[in-house]
């Protein structure tokens, strides 16, 4: 008789996520006051309210580690959900689990493990050091003095803090200002970060600096980072994936690359040519959207690029070609249409 031993039962449990977030829901109650001093009377007496629905039932789930780009246009709900996230704000309703933690509660495991950072609010101390400020944090997220002095000096070389750590804050410039911002946020390494808007008013070189300190502290630490912003170069530069909502809703969730294929119908033919040709010539193939001197782009169908490439590589004076998906801002400007002020996403 042949004896089946019972196998282990081996349990594959996909790992829990780091932030869980289903059908978030959040409406304000604003009220509505006529203009002028009779007005202002007649609502104090009668006051008239009404409801903006800025979050209506988001739902996704981000991995430990994981880095996203929360994209939408102007009062699309981004900032209201950051803010849920983070406990600032209270759902109207739906279920949110940050590490394990419902972030309304606020407790103290969940404070010392998040940071929320928001690009037009400052945490600084206006008129200390910013070092006073990491102090500060030191004692409130009760960080052990060898863990501050590591973290600080990792910071200070990435971000070149030494020069800035000693000099009043009111005195310091827009981005030296939010490297210490950005530091002081930083220096209990949460797990999981909110980033509104980080690199918001900075110059180019400093939103590479402070993109590369993000992309650091994410490799180094592990750490889960959502993150909104209008520059499309950070959102290209740090996420992969991409959630965006419209209208407290969220549209698309998924790569950078999909998002492309999805809203743009075209691919733009980048071509180095080896004689001179014309606009005429070059329109028998797709939109030409710009020919100067012996470079050209040509918008083609998705469906044709392959069938076009070639001809145009047959037909034409060619000397390079490649095929790209166009920029992500007009991906981004056709999915929200070019009518809505989009220029803020
Ligand atoms: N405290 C508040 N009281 C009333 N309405 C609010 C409040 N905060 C935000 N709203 C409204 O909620 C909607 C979503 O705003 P939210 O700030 O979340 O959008 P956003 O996507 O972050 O926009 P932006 O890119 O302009 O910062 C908007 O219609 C806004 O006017």
């Amino acid at each position: 008789m042949t004896v089946v031993e019972p196998q282990p039962q081996v349990l594959s449990a996909s790992p829990p996520s780091a932030v869980r977030v289903r059908d978030l829901r959040k409406s304000y109650d604003v009220t509505e006051k006529e203009g002028g001093f009779l007005g202002s009377l007649k609502s104090f007496v009668n006051p008239k309210t009404r409801k903006v629905e800025a979050v209506r039932g988001v739902s996704f789930d981000l991995q430990g580690g994981e880095m996203v780009g929360f994209l939408g246009p102007n009062g699309a709900g981004k900032t209201t959900t950051l803010k849920m996230l983070a406990g600032l704000l209270h759902p109207s309703g739906g279920e949110l689990s940050v590490l394990g933690h419902r972030p309304q509660k606020r407790e103290t495991a969940f404070l010392k493990n998040i940071t929320l950072v928001m690009g037009q609010k400052q945490q600084l101390i206006w008129d200390l050091p910013a070092l006073d400020t990491f102090l500060v944090n030191q004692a409130i997220y009760e960080v052990p003095d060898d863990a501050f002095k590591r973290t600080m000096a990792e910071f200070s070389e990435v971000l070149d803090l030494e020069p800035i750590l000693k000099k009043q804050v009111r005195k310091l410039s827009l981005g030296e200002r939010m490297k210490c911002e950005l530091a002081a946020a930083l220096l209990h390494r949460p797990k999981v970060l909110f980033l509104d808007e980080p690199t918001i008013g900075l110059d180019v070189n400093m939103q590479v600096r402070i993109r590369e300190f993000i992309r650091a502290y994410n490799e180094r630490y592990g750490a889960t980072v959502i993150l909104t912003s209008h520059y499309m170069a950070d959102v290209t530069a740090l996420a992969k994936r991409i959630l965006v909502i419209d209208a407290g809703r969220l549209v698309f969730d998924g790569d950078l690359a999909e998002l492309a294929e999805k809203s743009s119908p075209h691919k733009t033919v980048k071509l180095q040519l080896g004689s001179p040709t014309t606009r005429d010539l070059l329109s028998r193939y797709g939109e030409v959207v710009a020919l100067e001197g012996l470079s050209a782009e040509v918008n083609v169908p998705r469906a044709e690029v392959s069938m076009l490439a070639a001809r145009l590589l047959t037909e034409l004076d060619v000397a390079d070609l490649t095929v790209e998906d166009p920029p992500i801002e007009s991906v981004i400007g056709q999915l929200f249409g070019a009518e809505r002020g989009n220029e803020h996403l």
